[in-house]
């Protein structure tokens, strides 16, 4: 049996899968955390790496290995290797002004027709122009700009040197510097953003194509943006919808044509199969059920029973989720609301209850914006850990109106690293075809007065934001 392994470098935790290469058939797995926060050291990835391949029983009998990662996050390595400073995630939205301001300089059209998106502080391209003008020293030292998966990739292949630094067509798409319709950086915003482009970037090498070895001689693919993994584990054929419930909220379709949305509501991304991925991604996911677990006092199977007590519509409490700011809609600085609390109201259950819609809420709006910007969605497929809530699965139909597909809850961004893996190995035009996960469909009877009540208050919550001049809390 040949057998290839999966790696999911995700925002909270690092998984790897190690799977049958003919089949798919899961061998066995592992996984360990990551550290809290919007910045960190990657060497903090590497070790968590480490710790999760040992759990999954090491590499001694695997024959290649593929990495998809968290996407966007800023990686800046000097001219001998080391990080410059700590890596500044996806979530991380001190470079809001700094979008608005390439934003303003460029044109939003022209954004969405050189990259396929509009940029928001989650892009790359946000972040160096932020560090460019806030820590101008650590910009002088940058040689080379990587982003999660990439790094981890080139030290796994011995990281020997700036020039065998690799990445693939879909975490490239999230830079803000790439087009994914050409194939090729864009330079002139990188050194829009950072002043000069006399930069080092990863090669961005074919769906299929080797990336060298790593150890114990595994031949190593160019791994992917977790969310093409995701697509590739879920097998996501064109026009297909998941909506994935991680610490990011995630809308995502597998298309055949690419997208440029002026608006910024649709990233125009690639796929990790030489196709596009068109997505609408939120700041608050699974966090909001963490953060509603932790003010109740109760774990996620108790928030769930607490939260599926109450009536629809939780007494007329709705809760706007905006915990860590927003980026779907484009509200880095807002916070979080609860509205409509009475006497009467003000309940354990409905409380869990009102976090669970709100988490809907703001999910069903990013379908709502794909939708406005051409993507038809008549069903989705549901994953990510917030999946694992019986409350988010049984909700999910009636608030968003539209059956629910849900797979076993596994590792799918990891399994669609190790699909990309095997496929290095077979170097066929296609990736080989493993049995894709058998679904349960949800259906329910639709309760539109729970997104009307939310988008009401949503709406309350941005008008206040732009009236406060766009103002950052202190978080
Ligand atoms: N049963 C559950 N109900 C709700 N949330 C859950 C459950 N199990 C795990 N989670 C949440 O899912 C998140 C982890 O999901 P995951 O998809 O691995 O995130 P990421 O890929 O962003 O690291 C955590 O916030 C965790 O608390
Ligand atoms: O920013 C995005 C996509 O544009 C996020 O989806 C990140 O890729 C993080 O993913 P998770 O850790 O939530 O899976």
């Amino acid at each position: 049996m040949t057998l290839v392994a999966g790696v999911d470098s995700s925002t909270q935790s690092c998984k790897v899968v190690i799977r049958d290469a003919d089949s798919g058939a899961l061998v066995r797995e592992g996984s360990a955390t990551h550290p809290d926060g919007t910045e960190v050291d990657p060497q903090a990835w590497w070790l968590a790496l480490q710790e999760a391949l040992d759990r999954a029983g090491g590499l001694a009998d695997v024959t290649a290995l593929s990495i998809a990662g968290q996407q966007h996050g800023l990686v800046a390595l000097d001219e001998r290797g080391d990080v410059v400073r700590p890596a500044l995630l996806w979530n991380d939205v001190r470079s809001a002004d700094a979008a608005r301001d390439l934003v303003t300089e460029l044109g939003p059209g022209a954004w969405a027709s050189a990259t396929g998106s509009v940029p928001v502080a989650s892009f790359t391209v946000t972040k160096l122009r932020w560090l460019a003008e806030h820590e101008p020293e650590n910009a002088a030292r940058v040689a080379a700009v990587a982003l999660p998966h990439d790094w981890l990739t080139w030290r796994l292949s011995g990281a020997r040197g700036l020039d065998t630094l690799v990445t693939d067509r879909s975490d490239a798409s999230g830079t803000g510097y790439f087009d994914p319709v050409a194939g090729e950086y864009r330079r002139d915003l990188l050194a829009l953003a950072l002043g000069r482009d006399d930069v080092r970037l990863p090669r961005v090498l074919a769906p299929a194509e080797s990336a060298g070895e790593g150890p114990d001689g595994v031949t190593l693919g160019a791994g992917c943006g977790d969310n093409a993994g995701a697509a590739l584990g879920l097998g996501l054929r064109a026009g297909e919808v998941s909506v994935s419930v991680g610490t990011s909220g995630v809308v995502a379709c597998v298309s055949d044509s690419p997208t440029h949305d002026r608006s910024g509501v649709v990233a125009g991304f690639a796929d990790a199969t030489g196709r596009y991925l068109p997505l609408a991604c939120t700041l608050n996911g699974s966090r909001v059920l963490d953060a509603a677990g932790a003010l109740l006092d109760v774990d996620h199977e108790e928030l769930s029973r607490l939260a599926l007590a109450a009536a629809p519509g939780a007494g007329g409490l709705v809760q706007v989720p905006y915990l860590v700011g927003e980026r779907t809609p484009d509200l880095p600085g807002a916070t979080g609301e609860l509205h409509g609390m009475t006497l009467d109201n003000l309940t354990r259950a409905n409380l869990a209850r009102a976090a669970v819609e709100g988490l809907l809420c703001l999910l069903g709006s990013a379908i709502t914006g794909m939708r406005e910007h051409g993507v038809a969605v008549e069903a989705v497929t549901l994953l990510g850990g917030g999946a694992r809530s019986e409350a988010v699965r049984r909700l999910a139909p009636a608030v968003w109106g539209l059956p629910v597909d849900l797979p076993a809850p596994a590792q799918y961004v990891a399994d669609g690293a190790a699909r990309q893996a095997a496929w290095v190995l077979t170097g066929a035009s296609a990736p080989p075809v493993w049995e894709r996960p058998a679904t349960a469909r949800m259906s329910a009877e639709a309760t539109p007065e729970v997104m009307e009540r939310y988008a009401a208050a949503a709406e309350a919550v941005a008008a206040r934001y732009v009236e406060n001049d766009h103002s950052m809390p202190d978080r």
